[in-house]
C-alpha cells in the first residue's frame, strides 16, 4: 500500500503543527493584500475570528488548495457570515491560468491513483469520513458560519456529508463488470469498468459539505481525481474537507480545491473546454446546468447536472393533520427553505384544509430564528440579498392574487438584512408565481384540491422534476400516484428523501444524473467490453 497507509496520530500532528506556518504566510499575503480585495459587495462593519471558534485552529484555511499544498494568489475576495453580515475571511479569486494547476495536479495524480485498488480506495474513504466525523463540531461552525443554517442542522450535514463517504467505501469494491454471450458463438465477452479520469465538481452554498462528498466519494472510489469550485459564499467547508483528505492519506492532486468570484464565467468555461477533464458533475440552478452543458459539448464531456426543483407536497384526507404537518414542517422549512427538495407546493385536501392551516401556523410562530450558533435559534438566514428579495416578490405576487398571509410575510430586519420571517399563506391560487418558479426561501404556500386527478395534474405542471411528497394511508393510492409523478424522487408519508443509500435526482428540467446509491459511482465509471475471438465451442 506504500503512501495509502493509515497516517498514525503521530503524523497527523506532524501535519498540524507544519499547517501553522503556511497558514501564518498565506495569512501575511492575504494582509498585504488587502486593498487588492475585488468584488466586494457587500460592506462588513466587522470580522469575525473563525480560528478562535475551532478546536483544530489549521481547518480554517484562506487558500485553495492545489497538489496537496495552499495555494496563495495576491487577489482575493472577501467572505461574510449572513447571519451577522461580519467578514470572515478571504479567499484567492483564481484566475483561469491558475486553475490551470489544479487540472495538471488532478491529470498528473490521476496516472498513479488510477491504479489503486478498490480496498485501497476504500480504506481511504473509511479514513476520511473518520477524521470528518471527529471535526463534525468544527466543520459545523464553519458551515453556520458560511451558510447560516443552525449548528444542529450543520452537525447533521457533517454526518450527512461523512455517510457518501462510507456508503461509497462499500461501493468500490462492488463495480462488477459481466461476462456475456455474444452472437458469435465461439466467442467470449466481458466488462470492466474503469475510472473516467478528471472530473471537476462545481457545488452551491445550501450544503457546503454535502453537495461535495456526494460527488467526490463516488468519484474517488471509481477511482478518479477531482477538481472541486464550491461557491463563493461557501468556500471554506470545501477547503477544510481536502484538508482532511490530505490527512487521511489521499493522495496530493486527488482532491483540489479550486475558489474564485471575480472570473466565474472563465473558470467555468476552463472546467467544461479543457480536454483533460473528462466529466462534470453540477448541482445549482437549471440555468447555470443549460451553460454548462453547452459549453462541454466540444469537448465531450459526460455530464451529471443535479438542478432545481419545484417539489409539490400532496396531503390525502386520510392523512392524520399533525403527521402531515410534521413532515411539511421538515420538507418546508430545512435549511430555511433552501434546498432543492423543499416543498415549494403543498397541496391539501379540502376536507383538512381548514385544520392543516391552522396547525401550520401554530407550529411556524413557534420557530426562533436568529444566528444560528445561538442556543434555541431554529431558523437561520437567507444566503444573500438576491434570495430575500426573490422571497419578498412571491409572498407580494401570492398576496396581490389571493393568498392570504397566515404567519409571517416580510422581512425580519430587526434580526438581521439577510432575514425573512417563517410564512404560511392559505388560499394560495393557481396561478401565483410560486407555482411555477422554486421560491428557495421560508414561505409555505398551500393549495386547496379536491380530487387526485387535479392534484396530480397540477403537481405535474412544472418544467422540473427533482423531488416530490405524498401522504396517504392508502397503498392503492400510494402506486397510483407515485407512478403518475413526473419525479426522479417521490417521498411517501415522509418529508425526507434525502439517503446515501437511494439514487438521488430528477428528470424534466431537474437535469439527469444519479448520487448516492448503488448507481452514484457508475457516473464516474467507463464501461470497456473485451470479446475474446473464438476461444470456445460454441453454445
Ligand atoms: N438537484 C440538486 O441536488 C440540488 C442541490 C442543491 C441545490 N440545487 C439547486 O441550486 C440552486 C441554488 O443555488 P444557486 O442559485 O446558487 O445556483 P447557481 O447555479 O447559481 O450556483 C451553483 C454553483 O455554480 C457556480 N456557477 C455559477 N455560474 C457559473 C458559471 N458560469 N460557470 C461555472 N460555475 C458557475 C456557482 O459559483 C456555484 O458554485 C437551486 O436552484 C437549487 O434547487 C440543486
Ligand atoms: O439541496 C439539495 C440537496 C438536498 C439533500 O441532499 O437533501
Amino acid at each position: 500500500m506504500g503512501q495509502f497507509t493509515r497516517p498514525m496520530k503521530m503524523q497527523w500532528a506532524i501535519t498540524r503543527q507544519s499547517a501553522g506556518p503556511s497558514v501564518a504566510a498565506h495569512n501575511q499575503m492575504a494582509a498585504a493584500s488587502a486593498p487588492m480585495l475585488r468584488n466586494a459587495q457587500r460592506c462588513s462593519l466587522s470580522t469575525i475570528n473563525v480560528k478562535d471558534k475551532l478546536s483544530s485552529r489549521y481547518l480554517f484555511r484562506e487558500a485553495a488548495i492545489i497538489n496537496g499544498k495552499d495555494f496563495p494568489s495576491a487577489a482575493h475576495f472577501p467572505v461574510y457570515d449572513p447571519a451577522t453580515e461580519a467578514q470572515i475571511g478571504v479567499c484567492p479569486d483564481l484566475t483561469p491560468r491558475q486553475v490551470d494547476e489544479a487540472i495538471a495536479a488532478a491529470s498528473n495524480a490521476f496516472s498513479s491513483f488510477r491504479r489503486t485498488t478498490p480496498f485501497e480506495r476504500a480504506k481511504l474513504l473509511r479514513e476520511w469520513r473518520d477524521l470528518v466525523m471527529e471535526s463534525q463540531e468544527d466543520l459545523a461552525t464553519m458551515i453556520t458560519l458560511e451558510n447560516g443554517k443552525p449548528i444542529d442542522e450543520a452537525k447533521g450535514e457533517v454526518a450527512y456529508a461523512a455517510s457518501f463517504m462510507d456508503w461509497f467505501a462499500g461501493e468500490a469494491p462492488r463495480a462488477y463488470g459481466d461476462v456475456i454471450a455474444p452472437s458469435v458463438g465461439a466467442n467470449r465477452a466481458i466488462t470492466i469498468k474503469q475510472p473516467i479520469g478528471v472530473c471537476a465538481i462545481i457545488t452551491p452554498w445550501n450544503f457546503p459539505a454535502a453537495m461535495i462528498t456526494r460527488k467526490v466519494s463516488a468519484a474517488i472510489a471509481a477511482g478518479c481525481t477531482v477538481v472541486i469550485k464550491p461557491d463563493s459564499e461557501t468556500p471554506y467547508t470545501a477547503i477544510a474537507l481536502a484538508k482532511l483528505a490530505k490527512i487521511a492519506g489521499i493522495p496530493d492532486g486527488v482532491v483540489n480545491v479550486v475558489t474564485t468570484k471575480s472570473y466565474l464565467k472563465e473558470v467555468g468555461e476552463k472546467l467544461c473546454t479543457d480536454e483533460r477533464i473528462k466529466k462534470v458533475s453540477f448541482t445549482g440552478s437549471t440555468n447555470v446546468g443549460r451553460l454548462l452543458m453547452a459549453q462541454s459539448s466540444s469537448t465531450l464531456k459526460k455530464l451529471s447536472l443535479e438542478l432545481g426543483g419545484n417539489a409539490p407536497f400532496i396531503v390525502f384526507p386520510d392523512t392524520p393533520v399533525a403527521d402531515a404537518v410534521a413532515a411539511a414542517v421538515t420538507s418546508k422549512f430545512r435549511g430555511s427553505g433552501q434546498t432543492c427538495v423543499c416543498a415549494n407546493r403543498l397541496f391539501v385536501h379540502e376536507s383538512i384544509y381548514d385544520e392543516f392551516c391552522e396547525l401550520l401556523t401554530e407550529t411556524v410562530s413557534g420557530f426562533k430564528i436568529g444566528n444560528g450558533l445561538e442556543e434555541g435559534v431554529t431558523h437561520g438566514p437567507l444566503i444573500h440579498d438576491r434570495a430575500v428579495n426573490k422571497v419578498e416578490a412571491h409572498v407580494e405576487d401570492a398576496v396581490k392574487r389571493g393568498g392570504k398571509v397566515l404567519v409571517g410575510g416580510n422581512r425580519a430586519m430587526e434580526v438581521g438584512k439577510y432575514f425573512f420571517h417563517p410564512t404560511v399563506i392559505r388560499d394560495a391560487k393557481p396561478g401565483i408565481r410560486i407555482m411555477k418558479e422554486e421560491t428557495f426561501g421560508p414561505i409555505a404556500a398551500v393549495f386547496k384540491f379536491s380530487s387526485e386527478e387535479e392534484v396530480v395534474a397540477l403537481a405535474n405542471d412544472v418544467e422540473v422534476g427533482l423531488a416530490s411528497y405524498l401522504l396517504t394511508k392508502d397503498i392503492n393510492r400510494v402506486f397510483r400516484v407515485a407512478e403518475q409523478l413526473e419525479y426522479g424522487m417521490v417521498g411517501v408519508n415522509t418529508g425526507i428523501v434525502s439517503d446515501c443509500a437511494t439514487p438521488f435526482g430528477g428528470v424534466k428540467f431537474s437535469g439527469f444524473g444519479r448520487e448516492g446509491s448503488k448507481y452514484g459511482i457508475e457516473e464516474y465509471m467507463t464501461i470497456k467490453s473485451i470479446t475474446f475471438g473464438g476461444v470456445g465451442a460454441p453454445y
